[in-house]
């Protein structure tokens, strides 16, 4: 998709979390890092209208997030940080069918995609389980599931391997690789970067990297270094 951002503005309240980002992303893998309290969630929530911005505009392949928001959620899917905020249905098996609702499948090729999908996330032994009562990993696990299950163009993942053990984080990162989707990843794992083709930096609300992974990393760094020099930077 053409995602194209231009002079985006966000507060909440009086705070302002983003201020006057302009870019336009083409690219199939794209990584988004920075401190935190940066504006990277806030970023990620303007891709799929789950927030407007207060001025500027937001398009994906011309659609506005902030006029055809039924269209875009259709075509852009949205892991949150905490799985619990998207996990619906009561068993694993029910929340991954669960979005597949609206494209009205017969039963038996619903059923199918359910259980590939399952047996992807290496979740198909707890597919009658209560959803609830899944480690934080596996939820997350689950809740990226239910999403691409859907097959959206856009898939917006926001720190998505933060509850993930080592195993179930490669899992995730070879899943990420392997997408034909357009991928835009918001992450403190640098290490998932490695292979991205672009990778945006934000800082106290601005974009201010937005280069090929090694570099923006390097200079991630170095932001983070000469910033903890600075003393009204320290919590
Ligand atoms: N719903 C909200 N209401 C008020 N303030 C908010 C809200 N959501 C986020 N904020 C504030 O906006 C700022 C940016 O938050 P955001 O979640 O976008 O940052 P982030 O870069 O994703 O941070 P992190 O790396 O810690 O997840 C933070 O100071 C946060 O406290």
């Amino acid at each position: 998709m053409l995602i194209e951002l231009a002079g985006v503005t966000h507060h909440y309240g009086d705070r302002l979390v983003l201020s006057e980002v302009t870019a336009t992303l083409t690219e199939h893998r794209i990584g988004v890092i920075g401190a935190n309290g940066s504006g990277k969630s806030t970023f990620a929530r303007l891709l799929n209208g789950l927030l407007v911005p207060d001025a500027g505009s937001v398009t994906l392949d011309g659609l506005d997030t902030a006029r055809d928001a039924r269209a875009i959620r259709r075509r852009v899917g949205f892991c949150f940080t905490d799985p619990d905020a998207q996990i619906v249905m009561p068993t694993v098996a029910e929340d991954v069918a669960f979005g597949l609702r609206r494209l009205k499948l017969p039963r038996a090729e619903q059923r199918e995609r359910v259980r590939a999908a399952l047996a992807r996330a290496g979740l198909s032994e707890h597919a009658d389980h209560p959803a609830h009562l899944l480690s934080g990993g596996q939820k997350q696990l689950l809740a990226l599931t239910s999403v691409l299950v859907t097959e959206p163009d856009l898939l917006v993942l926001d720190e998505p391997t933060t509850l993930l053990d080592l195993r179930n984080t490669r899992r995730i990162a070879a899943v990420v690789e392997t997408l034909p989707q357009q991928v835009v990843l918001v992450s403190h794992d640098l290490d998932l970067l490695a292979g991205f083709d672009r990778v945006l930096v934000f800082d106290e609300a601005r974009l201010v990297v937005d280069a090929a992974p090694d570099e923006a990393i390097t200079r991630y760094r170095s932001l983070m270094t000469s910033g903890a020099e600075r003393p009204e930077q320290v919590p």
